[in-house]
C-alpha cells in the first residue's frame, strides 16, 4: 500500500547508456502511472565493455535526456541500484530503496518471475525499434565508428562529449582483448 495514494511504476534497466527506446517507454508507461521510478540496474558496474559508464555518469544522462524531453521532474524518480548476490531477497532490496510502487515494467524472465512472487502487477512494456535500440547496439557503433549518435538524445551525446565516453569504451576494448 502506498503511503501517498500515487499510482507509482518501476522500470529497471542498467542504461548503459540511455536510448531513444528507454525514453518512448518512460513516456509510455507516464500515460498508465502518476509517477516512475527508474532503477539504474547494476550501479556498482563501470569501467567494462558491457557496463562502461558509472551509476553518477548514468543518473546524468537519463536526468537530462527527461529534461529534453521536457517531462516533469515531480512525475520521476532516478534511482540507481547496486546487484546483491541473493535473488530470493532482491526485490526487498529494491523496495527498501524506492518510493512504494505497485507496477513492475520488465520483460526481463528474472525480474518478471521474483516480483510476481511477491504479489506485484508486473507488466511487460512495448519494446519500440528494437532491433536499433538497444544499449548494446549503442556500444557497438560507438566502437565500430558507426552512427550511435542518431540512437540517442543530443543531451546524451553531449555527455559522452564531457565524460569522454566512446574514447573509454575503445580503451576498454583494447584492454580486455588483452587480457584475453
Ligand atoms: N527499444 C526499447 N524499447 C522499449 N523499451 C526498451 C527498449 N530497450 C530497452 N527497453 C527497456 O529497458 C529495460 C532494460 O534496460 P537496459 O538498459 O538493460 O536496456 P537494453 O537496451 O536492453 O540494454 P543492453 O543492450 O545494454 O543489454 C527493458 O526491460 C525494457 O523495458
Ligand atoms: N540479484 C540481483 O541483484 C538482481 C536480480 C534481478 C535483476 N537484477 C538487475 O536488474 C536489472 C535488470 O535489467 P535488464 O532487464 O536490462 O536485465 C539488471 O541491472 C540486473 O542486474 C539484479
Amino acid at each position: 500500500m502506498n503511503m501517498d495514494n500515487k499510482v507509482r511504476g518501476i522500470l529497471i534497466g542498467r542504461m548503459q547508456p540511455i536510448h531513444k527506446g528507454h525514453i518512448q517507454v518512460i513516456k509510455k508507461i507516464l500515460e498508465e502511472v502518476d509517477e516512475i521510478i527508474i532503477g539504474i540496474g547494476s550501479a556498482q558496474l563501470s569501467h567494462e565493455l558491457k557496463d562502461p559508464f558509472t551509476a553518477g555518469e548514468r543518473v546524468v544522462m537519463v536526468t537530462q535526456a527527461l529534461a529534453e524531453e521536457n517531462i516533469d521532474p515531480g512525475r520521476f524518480y532516478i534511482i540507481p541500484m547496486e546487484d546483491i548476490n541473493f535473488n530470493a531477497i532482491w526485490t526487498a532490496h529494491v523496495k527498501m530503496m524506492t518510493p512504494p510502487f505497485s507496477i513492475v515494467y520488465s520483460g526481463n524472465p528474472l525480474v518478471k518471475q521474483l516480483f510476481e512472487e511477491e504479489g506485484y502487477t508486473v507488466k511487460n512494456p512495448p519494446l519500440y525499434d528494437r532491433l536499433h535500440l538497444s544499449g548494446s547496439e549503442v556500444r557497438r557503433r560507438m566502437l565500430a565508428g558507426e552512427n550511435w549518435q542518431e540512437l540517442v538524445s543530443d543531451s546524451t551525446i553531449e555527455v559522452m562529449e564531457e565524460i569522454r565516453g566512446v574514447e573509454r569504451l575503445k580503451n576498454l576494448s583494447v584492454k580486455e582483448i588483452s587480457d584475453l
